[in-house]
């Protein structure tokens, strides 16, 4: 139980997390899940040549002199909408009337936007000339055929899930959003909405840490709190196995005579369970382990720790487990607005708020940094990252920050 780093601890987690098993979902039951196959286009795309405007599809040397004074009037010989082959062929000195998207028939090699025209449906008068190609959409000069679309390994949203249905496919190999059970242990908590005794307070953590599983991606369960009694927190653990893919508990990890998490995985059966002491604040008592293979983290109670714990350990975790690369909370440089003092030898995340001047951000920490103190948690939009060598940091000096999800 010796101390140890931030990285060090995340290394640890990292090294022994399983992949969430890939599963073939429909694309809209795959959002937020991460390709597990690269996915190739069958067909290019677009699969044929198109038209990109509503006009007529021309031979361009029957339009090269076309002007206001002098249009070219042309025969139109029929419709082509999109859909619709229609019209499949042109000779020239004809037009067809096309719309967007319609296929290009066969000898024409320019379209004539509906603007430049008379819009005439028997002939039409054409006043502006257009060079070959003009407004036509080529066949694969948005995607080869072959060509890989989504590479494996990439999380799957609005614009991912366009481009997989755009090459047909229904069905994708995805590592799901892992199903991430919270648990707050503690005889003190109750339910919000209900009546508190002296002693009691409510229930916040299991809240906030299953929103914040849903903020990293994954399927967030909240169970009802437990309280300090290790058969029924063994219990209720041993319960979720079967549908989760990592467990969060908050509370019961540290030196309290009463600390329920730590009894239960401190016993002969269930070693896997390692807890540590890691140079940060807040966060400092910190568990994880395998139980049956399935990652647990044991955080802090404090509701602050919890939530950083959360997001230094778990929210990387989650990323790992769906093969996607365990980085932070999206982080940006920042000028501290005051002089802050730092604990030496411990990483410290400061809640604070961020403004944006110019191009520049700056970042003041907020009133009440105890661990306890969720009010200044939840006024805040960042934590600032001070290194463990940090010790009295003066305003104007450059700090890193990491944004918290909004
Ligand atoms: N003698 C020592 N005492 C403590 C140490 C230590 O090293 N030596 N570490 C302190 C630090 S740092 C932390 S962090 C906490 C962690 O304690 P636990 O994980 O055992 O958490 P609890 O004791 O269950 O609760 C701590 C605190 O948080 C409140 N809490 C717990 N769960 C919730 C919840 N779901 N919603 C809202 N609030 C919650 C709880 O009531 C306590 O006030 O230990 C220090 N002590
Ligand atoms: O580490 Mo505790 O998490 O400082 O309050």
């Amino acid at each position: 139980m010796g101390m140890r780093t931030v990285d060090e601890h995340l290394a640890d987690i990292l090294a022994a997390l399983p992949l969430v098993p890939p599963l073939t979902l429909a694309l809209l039951e795959a959002r937020g899940a991460v390709l597990a196959e690269p996915v190739e286009a069958p067909v290019p795309l677009p699969p044929f040549d198109n038209s990109a405007m509503d006009g007529y599809a021309v031979v361009a040397a029957d339009v090269a002199a076309a002007s206001e004074s002098d249009p070219a009037v042309l025969p139109v010989i029929g419709d082509i909408a999109a859909g619709d082959p229609g019209v499949t062929a042109l000779r020239p000195g004809l037009t067809a009337r096309i719309m967007t998207g319609a296929p290009m028939p066969a000898g024409a090699d320019a379209v004539i936007p509906v603007e430049w025209t008379d819009a005439g449906t028997a002939t039409v008068r054409i006043t502006r000339p257009a060079p070959p190609g003009h407004y036509i959409r080529r066949a694969g000069e948005d995607v080869l055929a072959g060509q890989v679309v989504v590479p494996e390994g990439t999380r799957l949203a609005a614009a991912q899930l366009a481009m997989l249905a755009a090459v047909g496919r229904s069905h994708v190999l995805v590592r799901p959003r892992p199903r991430v059970v919270v648990l707050s242990t503690g005889t003190e908590l109750r339910e919000p909405g209900s009546r508190l005794a002296h002693g009691q307070i409510w229930d916040s953590n299991s809240f906030m840490l299953t929103a914040a599983a849903q903020e990293a991606g994954a399927v967030g369960y909240r169970q009802e709190t437990v309280g300090d009694d290790p058969e029924h927190v063994r219990d209720t653990i041993e319960d979720q196995l079967g549908r989760a893919d990592a467990i969060v508990t908050s509370g019961g990890v540290s030196m309290g005579a009463h600390d329920v998490v730590k009894l239960v995985f401190t016993g002969a059966a269930e070693r896997s369970v390692v807890f540590s002491k890691v140079r940060m604040r807040p966060g400092k008592p910190q568990g994880f382990g395998l139980l049956q293979g399935t990652p647990i983290f044991t955080l802090p109670g404090n509701p602050v720790s919890a939530y950083v714990s959360f997001q230094v350990f778990v929210r990387p975790a989650l990323r790992a487990m769906q093969g996607l690369p365990p980085e932070p909370l999206p982080t940006t440089g920042a000028v501290l607005t005051d002089d802050i003092k730092s604990p030496a030898g411990l990483r410290h995340y400061m809640r604070g708020r961020l403004s944006h001047h110019r191009g520049t951000y700056s970042v003041t920490p907020v009133e009440g940094q105890g661990s306890h103190q969720l009010q200044s948690l939840s006024s805040a939009d960042a934590l600032i990252v001070l290194p463990e060598d940090a010790e009295a940091v003066p305003a104007g000096s450059h700090v890193e920050v990491m944004r918290m999800p909004s």
